[in-house]
C-alpha cells in the first residue's frame, strides 16, 4: 500500500489531492480476451485535471480515452495505479466519486419513446437530486441546454444535436463538480457542435465546474480546452496547454511556423493523427450509433 492509500479516509479528502478534480497516478488497465490474449488499452498514465479547467483527452480511436475515462468514473476497475477524484480514491470509495460526476458516454443514454424532460426528471431521480428540488432542476438544466420550448417532445423526434444537448441535461442535472464527456460532438454537423460547446462553456463560466473531455477533434480541442494530453496506444505522449505544445514543436522544428494540434499528435506519435484514425472499425461502428440515433 502506497502513503496515499493510507492517507484515503473517504470522508476527509486527501489534502495533497483534494485541490484536483482528477489525478491518475500510474493507471494501467488491460483487457484481456482469454487464451492468453491481452491489449493492454492504458498504460501507466500520469494526468492531473485541475479543478476548474476544461482538460481534454485527444487521440486516435484505440488510444485508450474511454477506457481512461471509464477508470475515472469507476464503471472499469483501476487495473494498477491509482484514480482519485477531487481527493476520493476511485477503488476505495467509487460511491463518493460517483455524486461528484456527471457523464455523458459515447453511446445513447437518453430514451427516444420519453420527452425531454422526463428524460432528464429520470435523471433526477436516479441521482438523488430532493424531491422538493427536482422540478426546478429539471427546468434549470432544459434551460441550460436550450431545450425548455422542447421539452415537452418525445425524444425520437429531436435532431442529433439536439439529442446530445439532452444527455448534457441529463448529466447537469445532479449539479456536478466534474462533468465528463465521451466524444460529446461525433458525427454531428458543424453547426449542432459548436451548439454543444456554446452550451458546455456557459455552464462552465456559470458555476465553475470542471470539464473532462475525450475528442479526435483537435481544432475543438485548440478552441475549447484550456490543457489536453495527446494520447496514443495506450500513453500520454504530450500534455499542456495548445499554445505550450506548439511552442514546443516550434522550438525543435523551427520549418514549423505556424504548427497546428494536428501538427502537434505527428510531432509527439510519430504519425498523423489522420493515419492513426482512418479506416478503423470502431469508428466506423460509432459513426454509424450515432447516425442511427439522428435518424
Ligand atoms: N471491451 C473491450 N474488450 C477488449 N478490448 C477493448 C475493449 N474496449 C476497448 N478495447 C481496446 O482497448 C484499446 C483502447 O480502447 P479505447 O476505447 O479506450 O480507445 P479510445 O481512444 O477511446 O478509442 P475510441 O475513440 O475508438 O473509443 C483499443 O485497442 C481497443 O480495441
Amino acid at each position: 500500500m502506497t502513503t496515499e492509500d493510507t492517507r484515503d479516509t473517504g470522508n476527509a479528502e486527501d489534502t495533497r489531492d483534494a485541490a484536483d478534480a482528477v489525478a491518475c497516478r500510474g493507471l494501467e488497465y488491460t483487457f484481456r480476451h482469454g487464451r492468453g490474449k491481452a491489449t493492454r488499452a492504458v498504460d501507466r498514465i500520469d494526468l492531473t485535471v485541475r479543478t476548474g479547467e476544461v482538460f481534454g483527452l485527444l487521440g486516435p480511436n484505440g488510444a485508450g480515452k474511454t477506457t481512461t475515462i471509464r477508470a475515472i468514473t469507476t464503471l472499469l476497475p483501476v487495473g494498477a495505479g491509482m484514480v482519485r477524484v477531487f481527493g476520493h480514491d476511485a477503488t476505495r470509495h467509487p460511491m463518493q466519486v460517483r455524486r461528484l460526476l456527471g457523464y455523458v458516454p459515447q453511446q445513447l443514454s437518453a430514451d427516444a419513446g420519453l420527452t425531454g424532460r422526463e428524460n432528464v426528471a429520470l435523471f433526477a431521480r436516479v441521482f438523488d437530486v430532493p424531491r422538493r428540488e427536482r422540478a426546478a432542476r429539471v427546468d434549470q438544466a432544459l434551460a441550460a441546454v436550450d431545450l425548455t420550448e422542447a421539452a415537452e417532445r418525445m425524444a425520437a423526434t429531436y435532431s442529433g444535436g439536439m439529442v446530445r444537448r439532452l444527455e448534457l441535461a441529463q448529466a447537469l442535472v445532479s449539479a456536478p463538480r466534474l462533468l465528463v464527456l465521451d466524444e460529446p460532438t461525433i458525427g454531428l454537423d458543424p453547426i449542432a457542435r459548436t451548439g454543444v460547446w456554446e452550451r458546455v462553456d456557459a455552464v462552465r463560466a456559470a458555476t465553475g465546474m470542471t470539464v473532462l473531455v475525450t475528442t479526435h477533434y483537435m481544432d475543438e480541442a485548440d478552441r475549447h480546452c484550456d490543457r489536453i494530453a495527446l494520447m496514443d496506444r495506450g500513453r500520454v505522449r504530450a500534455l499542456g496547454t495548445p499554445a505550450e505544445l506548439k511552442d514546443q514543436v516550434r522550438r525543435t522544428d523551427p520549418a514549423q511556423a505556424a504548427p497546428s494540434l494536428d501538427d502537434v499528435f505527428r510531432h509527439f506519435a510519430g504519425r498523423q493523427l489522420a493515419d492513426a484514425t482512418e479506416g478503423d472499425f470502431s469508428d466506423v461502428r460509432r459513426t454509424r450509433r450515432t447516425a442511427g440515433r439522428v435518424g
